[in-house]
């Protein structure tokens, strides 16, 4: 795509002109995480206000993993630029935009030259850090402190702010704000702790840890925008014919997102988002909005996607054009979920509005296989609350909410085949589930067990309910439960959708 390098200078100052006349500014961001979403979504925020003058800085991208290169490559091949097309309804009405995101000035690939990732600790104008290595990315794995590449996301950060603090002298002003974008409670605190751990790990002085949470700031944030990625190819081919050039990193992402960050709204002076028009929310309570979009739109998705796979639906919006799961999707959301958020029902409905319009949005094919990947722990954080709403107090589980977890269920009756976990839809074809290893090879062994019989299924049901280290809780227990789900089983196996 790009004819020529950047030459992008990390140190502060020293601006060289490159492609296509694009000035590459200071790096002021380091971006951990070279995917889809943060190309969607953050960098395209940090070119939007560049664009209008407001954000002066630029960004060093680098790779969480050593394994998967292919995507830091290419990114390298481009000179960090690539295409993102926003697609979607804006207040019904379709709309289409391209722009040629240029904010990326530096790729790093810390696995093969470690002393330029490194070299970034001692940067001036260095200033904040963004991530997104999705949840499995901040955990805490005891490492060896090495002078080459570190492995983890957070071992990496420990190491680099310790490289800072020795280069500046633990200098109040030289800390870094830290803006995780992993769709974790507490995405910021959590990333913090486990820095500390291993700063303790591997024997830093106190005064580093001192200047470490005095200085630096890790900022607990929620993102909410659907990236799908690099369009279906007949697609991306028209495109490229249209506008002269391919891309690989080509990215499609809907008009709606939003940022909402822990912290005082003072930042946005060094971090242009919300004065560049951009929906980006400052607050000191993240609560409402995670949890009406984890409750509400991720619950949603997760619901759809075993259910939706079964009855052999590609993507979200044929979903919610099924006269009947679209409704049941509707349905649940509405009467059974909303009630048990502690919002107003009249914002919680209006918030969901959205969502189904988001859904719906013609030019976005959001495929269930991808979203019911790792479904087990999805389940657990978005569905699992509203379903306990009702256990805890007694009363029945409502229909939707049933047949989300029976529908689970039901998706994880998986056999091991050729190293894969393999499932048969209502049809008879197969599918194939991605989930955690260990969890997955338990299933299939409770399923390869069970006789299939009406007697036996039920108590398989019972069986997979009391895994309580899928669903940190026994499910076998909360009262009438079971039964729910086994007559949710003969209905749909009986031919009926529910
Ligand atoms: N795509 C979306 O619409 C969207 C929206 C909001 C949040 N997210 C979150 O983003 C994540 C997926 O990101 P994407 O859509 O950019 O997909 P992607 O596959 O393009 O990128 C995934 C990124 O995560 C890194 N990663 C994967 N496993 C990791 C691990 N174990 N440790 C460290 N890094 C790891 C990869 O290197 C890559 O940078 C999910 O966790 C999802 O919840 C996605
Ligand atoms: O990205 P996942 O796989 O964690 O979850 C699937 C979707 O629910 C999710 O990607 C949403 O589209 C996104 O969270 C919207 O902001």
């Amino acid at each position: 795509m790009m004819a020529e390098r950047l030459n992008a200078n990390l140190l502060c100052g020293e601006q060289k002109r490159g492609f296509d006349d694009v000035v590459a500014s200071p790096v002021t961001v380091l971006q951990i995480g070279e995917g889809n979403f943060l190309r969607g979504f953050a960098d395209w925020m940090l070119h939007v206000s560049r664009e209008q003058g407001m954000f002066h800085g630029s960004v060093a991208v680098t790779q969480p993993r050593a394994t998967g290169k292919a995507k830091i490559e290419e990114l390298a091949a481009q000179d960090g630029i690539y295409t993102l097309v926003i697609r979607g309804l804006e207040n019904g009405m379709p709309v289409e935009r391209q722009s040629v995101v240029s904010i990326i000035s530096q790729v790093i690939d810390p696995y093969e030259d470690w002393n330029r990732f490194i070299a970034l600790a001692e940067s001036d104008c260095l200033r904040f850090v963004i991530s997104n290595t999705t949840e499995a990315g901040i955990t805490y794995k005891q490492e060896q402190l090495t002078d080459s590449p570190i492995a983890s996301f957070p071992g990496k950060m420990a190491y680099l702010l310790y490289r800072r603090y020795l280069s500046f002298g633990g200098a109040a002003d030289k800390g870094l704000i830290f803006l995780p974008c992993e769709l974790l409670e507490n995405n910021g605190q959590t990333l913090r702790d486990i820095v500390i751990q291993y700063s303790l790990d591997w024997g830093f002085p106190e005064d580093f840890r001192a200047w470490l949470t005095r200085d630096n700031r890790f900022l607990n944030t929620l993102v909410d925008r659907i990236v799908t990625g690099y369009p279906e190819e007949e697609q991306a081919q028209a495109w490229f014919s249209e506008w002269s050039y391919t891309d690989r990193l080509l990215t499609t992402a809907e008009p709606y997102h939003l940022w909402a960050i822990q912290g005082e709204e003072s930042l946005d002076e060094q971090l242009p988002l919300q004065k560049a028009g951009l929906n980006v929310h400052w607050t000191n309570d993240l609560r409402p909005y995670q949890q009406r979009k984890v409750r509400i739109l991720n619950a949603a998705h997760t619901w759809m996607a075993p259910i939706g796979i079964l009855h052999g639906i590609e993507h979200v919006r044929e979903m919610m054009e099924h006269q009947v799961l679209g409704q049941a999707v509707k349905t649940m959301v509405r009467f059974e979920i909303i009630p048990t958020l502690p919002y107003s029902v009249e914002e919680m409905n209006a918030y969901a509005d959205t969502v189904f319009e988001r859904f719906s949005n013609p030019f976005i094919h959001h495929r269930l296989t991808d979203i019911g990947m790792n479904s087990l722990s999805k389940f657990k954080v978005r569905l699992l609350p509203s379903l306990s709403h009702y256990a805890d107090l007694g009363l029945q589980i409502p229909e939707e909410l049933v047949a989300g977890m029976a529908g689970l269920l039901r998706y994880y009756d998986i056999a091991q085949v050729n190293g894969q976990f393999e499932g048969r839809d209502f049809q008879g074809g197969t599918y194939v589930v991605r989930d955690d290893t260990e969890s997955l090879m338990r299933i299939a062994e409770i399923w390869t067990n069970a006789k299939r019989n009406r007697e036996d299924l039920q108590i398989t049901i019972k069986e997979l309910l009391a895994l309580k280290t899928v669903w940190g809780i026994n499910l076998e227990e909360w009262n009438g439960f079971a039964d729910s789900i086994w007559n949710w089983w003969i209905k749909v196996e009986g031919g009926d959708e529910g």
